[in-house]
């Protein structure tokens, strides 16, 4: 007698992403005929970053496709702060800007908190502003980081309510780790942020109903650190070397046994991944909504 299957729910953030995508879409052609406003948003990009430059040029590519203005800014490697700042302050007076976004990493001549904390926190479609931090840690209205934005879409899509579930972070990043327990702690879980020091971190992994991996190692989170049934979102997205010259990309999540305990989990790619650069035209969306006085979008 062969034993039923037990490989977990495969959750699709690519298809979650696409229908996300349209309903923004729909409301973008709904606010140009009946508001006549075009959401814009601003992508500044510095260096030649391999990995960067696809993202930059899929925000441009969804953007459009969405039907918002798209303004892509690419500046040499070498670009002071201060030419920086200033392209910044341009886009923060620019009315036809309702996002602004500063690609990440920057050269190492800039220091990227001066930069993010000089954007209109208003128009801070990434939410990295230490006023969007600090309202979304006190559960004011703010703009949310994108990735754990969708991380929390896909959870509440899989799982329905989220309230009083064990939930661990694996990562304390101020990008990812700090804002999705924040959004964690808004959905009523109870939540722990563990990272590279935390003690027997596998036991701690084990105590959770939603496991979130976001430290950027490679496969770090084994299947025996995953308590059966739970769901795993893995945030990391690691190339690593392939088959002959080939590179594959693989995430914090050692994928394969992993998905033989949990419940439901995120591939990579697929998973988290396409749902970034969709949060950050619903957050463009949002931000425009706002600069114009009119009611959020309901996109959830
Ligand atoms: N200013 C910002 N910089 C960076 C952010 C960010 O949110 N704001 N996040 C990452 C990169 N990123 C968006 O910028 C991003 C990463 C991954 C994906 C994605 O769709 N990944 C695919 C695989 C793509 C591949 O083949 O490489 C997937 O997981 O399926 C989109 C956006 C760092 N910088």
């Amino acid at each position: 007698m062969s034993e039923a299957s037990t490989e977990a729910r495969i959750i699709d953030g690519k298809a979650f992403a696409a229908s996300l995508r349209g309903r923004i879409g729909e409301q973008v052609a709904g606010l140009k005929t009946r508001h006549g406003l075009t959401p814009g948003l601003a992508v500044v990009l510095v260096g030649e970053d391999p990995a960067s430059q696809v993202y930059v040029r899929s925000k441009g590519k969804q953007t459009l496709e969405a039907g918002m203005a798209s303004f892509e800014h690419r500046l040499d490697a070498s670009t002071s702060q201060e030419t920086l700042l200033k392209l910044v302050a341009e886009l923060n007076a620019d009315p036809a800007v309702h996002g602004i976004l500063v690609q990440l990493p920057l050269p190492k001549q800039i220091d990227a908190e001066a930069v993010i904390n000089a954007i209109d926190p208003a128009k801070d479609v990434d939410g990295f502003h230490v006023i969007n931090a600090g309202r979304l840690a006190t559960g004011q209205k703010s703009l949310v980081p994108c990735t754990p934005l969708g991380c929390l879409l896909l959870l509440r899509d899989t799982l329905g309510s989220l309230s009083g579930l064990e939930a661990v972070v694996v990562g304390r990043s101020n990008i990812v780790g700090k804002p999705m327990a924040q959004l964690l702690l808004g959905d009523s879980c109870t939540v722990t942020i563990a990272h590279s020091r935390t003690k027997d971190l596998p036991a701690v992994c084990r105590r959770a109903d939603i496991l979130v991996a976001a430290v950027g190692r490679p496969e770090m989170i084994r299947g025996d650190w995953v308590k059966p049934g739970a769901t795993v979102i893995d945030v990391g997205i690691n190339r690593v070397p392939g088959e002959g010259d080939k590179t594959r990309l693989v995430g914090d999540v050692a994928y394969a046994e992993a998905a033989r305990v949990a419940g439901a989990i995120t591939p990579v790619p697929g998973g988290v991944g396409p749902m970034t650069i969709a949060c950050l035209l619903a957050n463009t969306l949002t931000a425009a909504c706002r600069s114009a006085g009119l009611p959020e979008p309901e996109l959830i």
